[in-house]
């Protein structure tokens, strides 16, 4: 597998992030995108994903399969996203979740139990999302990512409202997944615990950055 982003120019609109960026990973690789905030990580790994249009540089995934069998055209087709909410149903349970992102996602992996025993919240299985806790919430959204299988792992802030323990428990979940041959890129504002090399995005001039605009405006 190989996932090589040449050139790339990710940007909002006409505001221009960062870039030109050349990545290239390997299966069992892992990357750690850093910066300040506002800097484009959010932005980058959406770019990644096809949900944004670069502004300039291409992007392929290589020598793997999508869900359905097919050779992956896109890395959509190969990865799981993580973004900052959790993508669940506050008043759906935990499992009914998990259960819903495993008939949708295809491929599946690990049993929602053992999903959710891997992170730490059998306990909490039959409880609505909603009533979790932030950590609680983040490590059910964790969960996700071992209910179906994704060889790429495409993480914004993955540790955000984790405790120690649980930041432990994401370490050996992406440990896991890059010795099985996975590919990780996470966003974070912290180390993640894994042997990653990191991108660091420089921020934005303030002028360029639309909501520091919007400050002036209404100074
Ligand atoms: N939906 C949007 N439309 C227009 N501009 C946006 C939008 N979302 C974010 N931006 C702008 O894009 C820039 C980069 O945002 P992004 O979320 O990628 O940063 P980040 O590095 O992930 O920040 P953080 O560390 O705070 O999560 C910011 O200037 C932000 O104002």
């Amino acid at each position: 597998m190989r996932l090589i982003a040449a050139g790339l120019v990710v940007a909002r609109g006409t505001n221009v992030l960062a870039g030109p960026l050349d990545i290239e990973l390997r299966e069992t690789q892992a990357l750690a995108v850093t910066g300040a905030n506002g800097a484009g990580k959010s932005t980058l790994l959406r770019t990644l994903l096809g949900l944004l249009p670069p502004a300039a540089g291409t992007l392929s995934i290589e020598g793997v399969a999508a869900p359905d069998g097919e050779p992956a055209r896109h890395l959509s087709d190969a990865a799981h996203y993580l973004g900052h909410r959790n993508a669940m149903k506050p008043a759906e349970t935990v499992e009914a979740n998990l259960r819903f992102w495993q008939r949708f996602l295809g491929a599946p992996a690990m049993e929602v139990g053992d999903a959710l025993g891997a992170v730490g919240l059998s306990h909490a299985a039959a409880l609505p999302f909603g009533f979790l806790s932030a950590g609680q919430q983040r490590r059910a959204a964790l969960a996700r990512l071992l209910v179906a299988h994704r060889p790429v792992w495409l993480l914004d802030e993955p540790t955000a409202a984790l405790d120690v323990a649980s930041q432990t428990v994401f370490a050996d979940l992406a440990a896991r997944h890059l010795a099985g041959g996975g590919i990780v890129i996470a966003a974070t504002h912290a180390p993640l615990g894994i042997a990653a090399r990191e991108l660091r995005l420089e921020p934005p001039a303030a002028a360029a950055d639309p909501v520091a605009d919007l400050a002036d405006v209404w100074a």
